[in-house]
């Protein structure tokens, strides 16, 4: 360790002379403070001062790049620790540039901080002004050099590079991958240069780097040689990561629905379809060679596949001109299935973007609200039309016949003795019997008649358009066909009567219980008078 005991101040102790005749430069710098405490004649033409007094008043921290403060402080902790670094540092004396060796030592300053002793040991190089440039354009590029012979051993690299890797770093090192590393290596011995984003160790962190590679010789050996450029692109790679895993999760998502999506740009051009539009419309391409295509055209050639092909293309038009989100459309296709469609525009930041369609399969959940709806509204036993199907129908009817003037007649139907039939014969036969008078009410009326099962053994028929004495006449004639019929039993072929109550809806019926309570009257006037009979109330 050099300490101000071992090595005498010039000025203080007079030696001054000694160290001024000396050809080496020699100088003490304060690094904490960025200042020069002594400088050698030799030294003061290097840094380009008339007076050592002048050098030790300049404010060198103006000048003194990032790169270099870094280098500097680094050295602080090795030279306390008694290191003596020999490097080359550059110097530009006169418009020329010298490298010069360096050797680098520890000094206690007065106030007892450590200091820099420094000897220029030798002085190399010596630049032209546009080599001087360059090489000042490389210590200040935020760009990270590295030079490293063909073997990737590091020769020298720029201020940013060295902040990047602090310690000693092989061209393999500098990679994350050292595989990656080797195989660029072999692959510059074919080719001059090579350029890829690549994951780079950076002071032992990974980071996502833009590197160009090129070969190169070496001016003084003449020996190859591989110049690395190097920057930073984390944050945009950071970004387009993200972006690609939300892309790829949209097209999860898409991929699987079961509906049909169509995606349109501003100007009708397909940007997106997914598998299920494609499987909706018998499209066999695969979706991604839908894009680009011109979405009017699409929709004049799959238009043929709606009921109402023009509605269908007008419809799309219409939307596009509305610019408003439409939940459902219902379509319904020559083949029979039923589609719902769903329009929404695309606003980003307030423009319109294009719009997306949601095309989806209804046809299932048509039939089954179809079917739900008929077993609402169906007698399960016999298939006619139950008691609640029957209050809504009459309702109509008896509306009709007020407004419209329409006639119309009702018939109350009840099996004779019923209870006897299951007592005997068992509940089982008694359904047969209700059975057979259902198929008989089914396929012996007109088709404008409904005939209902309004309870147990209790059967209505409406019959619009029909007066009271028609009515009656066909009361009769299916009277007769039921008592005819024979129900082929378990043990017994039996038959069964009704009594039928007849009665006409008249406009002045202020309710429908007004009719049925009519035919109610009717059907028990039948059945007092000996049952297997029709009687009439109107
Ligand atoms: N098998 C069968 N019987 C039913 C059904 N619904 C009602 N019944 C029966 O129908 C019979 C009706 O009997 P009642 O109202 O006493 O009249 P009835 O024996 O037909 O005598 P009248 O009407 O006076 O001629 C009862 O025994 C009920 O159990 C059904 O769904 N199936």
């Amino acid at each position: 360790m050099t300490s101000l005991h071992s090595i005498p101040q010039p000025a203080a102790h007079g030696h001054e002379p000694l160290l001024d005749r000396l050809q080496t430069p020699v100088w003490i710098f304060d690094i904490e403070q960025e200042r020069m405490r002594y400088a050698n004649t030799a030294a003061l033409r290097l840094w380009g001062a008339e007076t050592s007094q002048e050098l030790v008043a300049r404010d060198l921290s103006s000048t003194m790049s990032e790169a270099t403060r870094q280098r500097l402080a680094d050295y602080l902790p090795r030279l306390a620790k008694g290191e003596v670094i020999d490097e080359h540092w550059s110097f530009y004396p006169g418009g020329q540039a010298i490298s010069l060796h360096c050797r680098c030592s520890h000094y206690v300053m007065n106030d007892g901080r450590t200091g820099m002793l420094v000897e220029g040991l030798e002085s190399e190089i010596s630049l032209d002004a546009s080599s001087l440039r360059a090489l000042e354009a490389l210590r200040h590029t935020p760009m990270m050099v590295s030079v490293f012979d063909g073997q990737g051993r590091q020769l020298v690299r720029n201020p940013a590079a060295l902040a990047a890797r602090r310690g000693q770093s092989s061209f393999e090192a500098c990679f994350s991958d050292r595989d990656v590393a080797e195989g660029l290596l072999q692959r510059l011995e074919g080719e001059p240069r090579i350029s890829l984003e690549a994951i780079m160790q950076v002071d032992g962190v990974e980071r996502w780097h833009h590197v160009d590679l090129c070969r190169a010789n070496d001016p003084k050996t003449g020996r190859p040689m591989i110049v690395m450029g190097e920057f930073d692109i984390t944050p945009r790679k950071t970004l387009e990561i993200a972006q690609l895993v939300s892309k790829r999760q949209l097209e999860v998502v898409i991929e699987g629905l079961d509906a049909g999506l169509l995606l349109e740009d501003e100007s009708r051009r397909i940007i997106m379809v997914n598998q299920a539009f494609c499987d909706l419309f018998a499209i066999e391409a695969p979706p991604e060679a839908l894009v680009g295509m011109d979405c009017r055209e699409a929709a004049q050639s799959s238009k043929d596949f709606f009921i109402e092909p023009e509605g269908f293309v007008a419809r799309i038009e219409e939307l596009l001109v509305e610019q408003r989100k439409q939940a459902c459309d219902l379509l319904a296709m020559t083949d029979g299935r039923f589609l719902e469609r769903s329009y929404t525009p695309l606003f980003v930041a307030e423009e319109y973007h294009g719009h997306l369609w949601i095309y989806r399969d209804i046809t299932r959940q048509r039939r089954q609200e179809a079917d739900w709806v008929r077993k609402a509204s169906t007698d399960p036993l016999t298939g006619l039309a139950n008691r609640r199907s029957f209050e809504d129908s009459a309702k109509r009817v008896a509306t009709a016949v007020k407004e419209g003037g329409l006639q119309a007649a009702l018939l109350m139907i009840d099996i004779d003795r019923f209870k006897a039939i299951n007592d005997t014969l068992g509940h089982a036969e008694g359904d047969k019997g209700l059975r057979l008078l259902a198929d008989t009410l089914r396929y012996n009326l007109r088709d404008s008649d409904l005939p209902c099962r309004t309870g147990g053994e209790e059967f209505m028929v409406i019959m619009p358009g029909m007066t009271h004495e028609e009515a009656q006449a066909i009361a009769w004639r299916l009277l007769r066909q039921i008592a005819e019929a024979t129900i082929e039993a378990e043990e017994l072929p039996f038959h069964f009567t009704v009594s039928i109550g007849v009665t006409g809806v008249t406009p002045s019926d202020a309710s429908i219980e007004a009719v049925t309570q009519r035919a109610d009257a009717a059907m028990y006037q039948a059945k007092h008078e000996g049952r297997n009979r029709v009687a009439v109330r109107w």
